[in-house]
């Protein structure tokens, strides 16, 4: 006797937005959008609205691909087991169409409407996420985040690549500050999700190594960022606009950071510097990138 999957009802428009993480993509689009405002260069607004739109169309394909990839991990974990696939409001191969298809329709029309160089780099960050992230390091290693997190921090490059058609060494600076920023970013939330991340198998560093060392990593990380963070004003890159509010936002972030480093275990149960640490990472990436692109008009 052969068992026939289940018959779903065709999923909501509501269940493929979910699958783009938009939440988490307003961060990308925001970064890839600053890139590109950064630039010495004018790009036509219709240009670069094109731009900005295929780095979202972008960056929600490969969010898709993950939830198709990893829809057992997300079902085993309180924070995603509401997500489309593992809710059974959709079925996996739509998700890998939708995802596939808008990968694709996203990297061609860069391709053709913007320049290959932002084309490129806009296929290596989904490439990025879908392959190196979820499917070859998630699973294997607690260094999953630190190698798989670059591709979230190509988003500025792309922009910047949209406006100039070049590279140079601003954009590979805002590269290394979102590159750094993500282990703290995430492993202050993995503090307080550990036992989601432990149930479902994923070896995230509290997991396997445990919380000292993520304190630990923690703070050690936040010590290249603050100088990736600063390093333009110095490098003559950007005026005193970008220092003044880089040297202040990463100040109170490596305090922050210095709090959860610092912190015993078991001391206190609420893991509020935990928390506190995390929401701020995500307000610190969007002032300071303002703050860049503002100085760069004001001097400019
Ligand atoms: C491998 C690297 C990263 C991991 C594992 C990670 C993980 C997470 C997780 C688990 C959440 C909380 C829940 C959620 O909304 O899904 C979150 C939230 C968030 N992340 Fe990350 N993140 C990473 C990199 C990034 C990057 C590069 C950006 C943008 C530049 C970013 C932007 C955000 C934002 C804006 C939120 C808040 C979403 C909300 O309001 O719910 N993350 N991240
Ligand atoms: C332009 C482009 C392709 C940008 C890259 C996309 C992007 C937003 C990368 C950031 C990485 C990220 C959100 C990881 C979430 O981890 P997870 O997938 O482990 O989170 P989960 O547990 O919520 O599924």
């Amino acid at each position: 006797m052969t068992t026939a999957a289940p018959l779903l009802p065709p999923a909501d428009w509501r269940d493929f937005l979910a699958l783009t993480k938009p939440r988490v993509m307003t961060l990308v689009v925001f970064t890839g959008l600053c890139g590109m405002l950064a630039a010495p260069a004018s790009i036509h607004p219709v240009i670069g609205f094109t731009a900005i739109l295929c780095i979202a169309l972008g960056a929600g394909a490969a969010g898709a691909l993950n939830q198709w990839y990893e829809a057992d991990l997300d079902a085993a974990m309180r924070r995603t087991q509401k997500r489309p696939l593992p809710d059974g409001r959709m079925d996996r191969q739509s998700a890998l169409h939708f995802g596939v298809g808008l990968a694709a329709f996203s990297v061609i029309l860069m391709g053709l409407a913007v320049n290959l160089v932002a084309a490129a780099i806009l296929t290596v960050s989904i490439l990025f996420y879908v392959l190196v992230y979820t499917v070859w390091l998630k699973r294997r290693t607690p260094q999953n985040i630190v190698i798989g997190g670059a591709a979230g921090a190509f988003p500025p490059m792309i922009g910047w690549a949209a406006a100039t058609g070049d590279m140079a060494v601003l954009p590979v600076l805002m590269f290394l500050l979102v590159f750094l920023w993500t282990p703290p970013h995430f492993w202050a939330l993995a503090l307080f999700v550990k036992t989601d991340y432990a149930n479902a198998g994923v070896p995230m560093l509290p997991v396997v190594a445990g919380e000292r060392v993520t304190r630990h990593q923690i703070g050690l990380y936040t010590i290249p960022m603050a100088i990736a963070a600063v390093a333009p004003w110095p490098l003559g890159l950007t005026g005193p606009v970008y220092g003044g509010v880089s040297v202040a936002t990463t100040a109170i972030f490596a305090l922050l950071a210095l709090r959860v480093a610092t912190r015993r275990q078991g001391e206190g149960d609420a893991m509020k510097p935990e928390k506190r640490l995390f929401r701020y990472s995500i307000l610190y990436l969007f002032v300071i990138f303002g703050a860049l692109v503002a100085d760069r008009w004001i001097f400019a």
